[in-house]
């Protein structure tokens, strides 16, 4: 079995700066690349603060802090993240996107390396599959927040080994996380669930069943969700849902999850949600306004 010491994560946006702390508070040296590097440099800004509130919470010392701050190395090559015992994928929604990420590291990386996706719904096997070593691909599939949420959820491609997927289960539980496993069918099963529920809430949205705040409040208050589905969207990121709900629509062939027409306009119009300034509330202010 590789032994893990350095992990690299590719894309530093809202799940690669999250997966980058988790690991490094796990131990790990990493290292964090982005397409942009200004993107880098501002993950690590948004690590530290995370890490420090963490620790005013006591979650973790102050040292400890500091120390996984310091185990994070920003760098601005794939050649220099690919020098590492376990890559962890986590760039845009978009298969072109991360086949390209897949194709351009494979000849770089070590013998010995594993590569792992933390796609939200596309196909493990078909990005696997333009890589050396199918065999050595995982789908590691962290949840947002990446430092708070307990699950990992783990996908085996149609190559995938029984010693990545052990590799896989032991890395996720050094990092105290809770693994749970799903074939490799589009959006596996935390997604395939979820998506479609927040998508429905979309068209509740949309037919003018209830306006942003009726919608947010009957879920958390009626069904106990910690967020509404319509401000779970947004901390999600709009892009990401509707990428999901396509690969769901396109990869099952059934109009039940075609995704709410009022979800692609907020997507088209750059309204992205909590990391845009805007999504189904307005974030500009102290506290975030319904849009709606
Ligand atoms: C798309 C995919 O592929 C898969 C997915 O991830 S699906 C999404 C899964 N995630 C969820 O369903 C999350 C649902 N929401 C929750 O569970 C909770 O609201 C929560 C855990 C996010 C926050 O709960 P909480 O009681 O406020 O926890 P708390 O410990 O205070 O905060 C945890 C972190 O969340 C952050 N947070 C809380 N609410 C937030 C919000 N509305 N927007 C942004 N960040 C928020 C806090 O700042 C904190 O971050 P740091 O550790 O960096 O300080
Ligand atoms: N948001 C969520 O709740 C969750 C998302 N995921 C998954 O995690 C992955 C990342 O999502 P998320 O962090 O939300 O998305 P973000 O848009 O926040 O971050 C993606 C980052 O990847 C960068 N990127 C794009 N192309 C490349 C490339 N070729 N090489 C390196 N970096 C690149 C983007 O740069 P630029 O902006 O310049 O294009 C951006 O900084 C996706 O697969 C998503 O489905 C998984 C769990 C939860």
């Amino acid at each position: 079995m590789t032994t893990i010491r350095t992990v690299a994560v590719i894309g530093a946006g809202q799940m690669g700066s999250g997966i980058a702390q988790v690991v490094a508070a796990g131990g790990y040296e990493v290292k964090l690349y982005d397409i942009a590097s200004d993107r880098v440099t501002l993950a690590l800004g948004e690590i530290a603060a995370s890490l420090a509130r963490r620790a005013a919470r006591g979650l973790s010392t102050e040292a400890e802090a500091q120390a996984a701050l310091q185990r994070i190395t920003t760098v601005t090559t794939l050649a220099e993240a690919a020098k590492a015992d376990l890559v962890i994928e986590a760039a845009s929604e978009d298969e072109a996107v991360k086949k390209g990420v897949f194709t351009e590291l494979t000849p770089l990386l070590g013998p010995d390396a594993l590569l792992a996706s933390n796609t939200s719904s596309i196909s493990i096997t078909r990005l696997a599959s333009v890589t050396d070593r199918p065999e050595r691909f995982i789908g590691l599939h962290f949840m947002k927040p990446a430092p708070t949420m307990k699950l990992v959820e783990l996908v085996r491609g149609i190559a995938t080994s029984a010693s990545t997927f052990e590799a896989a289960i032991a890395f996720a539980e050094s990092l105290g996380k809770i693994t749970t496993e799903s074939e490799d069918f589009p959006a596996f099963i935390v997604n395939r669930i979820l998506v479609p529920m927040m998508n429905e809430a979309v068209y509740v949205l949309y037919e003018g069943v209830g306006d942003v705040a009726s919608i947010d409040k009957a879920l958390k208050l009626g069904a106990n969700h910690p967020m509404g589905p319509l401000e779970l969207a947004d901390f999600m990121g709009l892009d990401v849902a509707l990428a999901i709900m396509n690969v769901l629509y396109e990869g099952l062939a059934d109009s039940k999850y075609r995704p709410c027409p009022l979800l692609v306009k907020y997507v088209e119009a750059g309204w992205l949600g909590k990391k845009s300034g805007r999504g189904f509330y307005d974030y500009s202010g102290e506290t975030p306004v319904p849009t709606r």
